[in-house]
């Protein structure tokens, strides 16, 4: 890899501004190439941050800063108190805690709860710990709520586990040793939360029920032609309130516990749902058809594109799909994915509610991440089309590529498509995108005469990649400042229009006298698609 003497004076005197004509792919790139918003870099920095595994990453931009790294971990075979936390009151519950005895911290068998947490004399709490689960490789705690309205609106308030190593039961000073109980729970009467893993505590309840359930599950089909309605699956072992429901939904002729949300496109709800067979967690895209702002077959073409990206590891894992007909809400079609964590936009976000910049580190990683997805698809012949963070997420210790809805697929002897609807999300968007070959004088993307015309290129992934790469060094996308969408088109699509490049002082005392590896070297060796662009 060839590396660059950084000249610090050099470095700090640009504040460039590039026109559009360049284009902002060539731009965003080039600025990190030979600005200060270069990213300076050690490559032992960069093989660190590309052997990282993402969920470390995350660990560190939330962890704080001024703990010792010893203070991090809690080492293995060591007691460990868990504190409970009630958000809402924002007072540690003293009281109550559980002890565990032998906790291997590298998520092994924990040996034995020695104690319950105690709710007596702490009446006035919306929530009563019920008991402790020890799956084989996990550990959850139940927390029941004493009424049914507080469950919904209080889940957020049982959310915090403070572990500590100390047997005092104090939490630690900064509490940053804390894991969130995600809010899996769409249970009335009844909470489980989890730490540590994402599998929870209906493993065992679910397993009493089965057999029961798969039976009713199969009256009801052979009652039903309609099989897929939600099905209830009775009340909970170990709850005082009769009202314990999961949903469940049959795809394939396979059974899924629908868990919680995950998030929510245009026309499409994602769940975190359940496989009780294998224990499995996947995600399940439920696209409501008939809703579809767009054309229905753009979700079927979502399906059969995944199918042929099967073999990519950037890209998320489709394991089945099937078209159903619902008595009111019309074809549904259910996807069911490999499950991601949060997305990109939503890690974005947080670290700005943070109040931090990005490190160094971790935009190369994100990047890199993001440069290998594009990669794969385009090897593939496969233009995303709607490239932005929120497409991105978090699986295994990658980042994923998500959301093929409206990508296409070339043949191998072309290198763009026509499209007859401008597509894509408005900041990351290309001229191209938008430019209706129909229409040339105007940027109405519709069409006076004739059906309108876009013609869409790999390139156009490689523009909203370069929109991304600008909202992980600024923090906002190249036109996100101009609030009126007509104002905002003009300027996506006018070559003259500039793009600023503030200066930021990325350089930190650290890295200042040290190498520096040019990001377009590493583009060059990651991406043949952007090669034309740099040289
Ligand atoms: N496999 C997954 N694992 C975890 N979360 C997911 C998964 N797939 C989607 N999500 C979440 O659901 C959100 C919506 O999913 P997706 O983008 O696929 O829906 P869509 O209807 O195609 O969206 P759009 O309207 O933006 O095209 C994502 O931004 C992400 O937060």
């Amino acid at each position: 890899m060839e590396l660059k003497k950084v000249d610090r004076n050099e470095e700090n005197k640009e504040n460039l501004t590039i026109s559009n004509n360049k284009l902002l792919r060539s731009a965003a790139v080039k600025s990190l190439s030979f600005t200060p918003l270069r990213l300076n870099l050690l490559q032992k920095d960069i093989l660190e941050a590309a052997n990282e595994p993402l969920s470390t990453v995350e660990d560190v931009l939330e962890s704080d800063d001024d703990r010792d790294e010893e203070e991090k971990r809690i080492p293995p075979n060591k007691n460990v108190t868990f504190h409970l936390k009630n958000r809402l009151e924002d007072s540690p519950i003293d009281h109550e805690s559980i002890k565990l005895s032998s906790v291997d911290t590298s998520n092994k068998l924990c040996d034995s709860f020695e104690e319950k947490l105690l709710t007596k004399n702490r009446n006035d709490l919306p929530w009563k710990f019920v008991e402790t689960v020890e799956l084989q490789t996990n550990r959850s705690l139940m927390v029941e709520s004493k009424s049914l309205d507080l469950v919904e609106e209080n889940i957020q308030a049982v959310p915090r586990i403070h572990c500590s190593t100390d047997h005092n039961l104090k939490p630690l000073k900064n509490q940053s040793f804390v894991k969130n109980f995600e809010t899996p729970i769409k249970f009335n009467g009844a909470a489980s939360g989890h730490f540590n893993s994402e599998l929870f505590k209906i493993d065992n309840i679910f397993e009493s029920r089965k057999k029961l359930n798969y039976r009713e599950q199969e009256n009801q089909q052979n009652k039903n032609t309609v099989h897929n309605e939600e099905v209830i699956l009775g009340s909970p072992m170990n709850s005082t309130s009769n009202n314990f429901m999961f949903n469940s939904i049959s795809i394939k002729h396979k059974m899924y516990i629908i868990m919680k949300e995950l998030g929510r496109g245009g026309s499409s709800v994602v769940y975190f749902c359940f496989d009780p067979i294998t224990k499995e967690e996947r995600a399940l895209k439920k696209v409501f058809l008939s809703r579809a702002k767009s054309s229905a077959v753009e979700y079927i073409n979502e399906v059969e594109i995944l199918k042929k990206l099967q073999t990519c590891n950037r890209i998320i894992r489709m394991y089945d799909s099937e078209v159903q007909e619902h008595p009111t809400e019309g074809k549904i079609l259910w996807v069911v994915l490999e499950k991601g964590g949060m997305d990109l936009d939503k890690i974005l976000k947080k670290v700005s509610g943070q109040g931090k910049p990005l490190a160094n580190h971790i935009i190369m990683f994100y990047w890199m991440e993001m440069l290998y997805a594009v990669k794969q698809i385009h090897e593939n012949g496969i233009i995303h089309s709607d490239l932005k963070p929120a497409n991105f997420i978090k699986a295994e210790t990658s980042l994923k590529l998500i959301d093929f809805g409206i990508a296409s697929c070339i043949q191998s002897d072309m290198t763009s498509v026509i499209k007859n609807v401008a597509i894509g999300s408005l900041d990351y968007i290309s001229p191209e995108a938008l430019f209706n070959e129909n229409n040339r004088n105007s940027i109405d993307t519709s069409s006076p005469h004739g059906n309108p015309k876009f013609k869409i290129s790999f390139k156009s992934d490689v523009w909203s990649l370069g929109c991304i790469l600008y909202q992980l060094l600024f923090g906002r996308t190249p036109f996100q400042h101009i609030g009126n969408s007509y104002a905002k088109l003009s300027a996506i699509m006018d070559p003259s229009h500039e793009i600023k490049f503030p200066a930021v002082d990325k350089v930190t005392d650290k890295l200042i006298d040290t190498y520096v590896v040019p990001f377009g070297m590493l583009i060059k060796n990651i991406d043949i698609c952007l090669i034309s662009i740099l040289e």
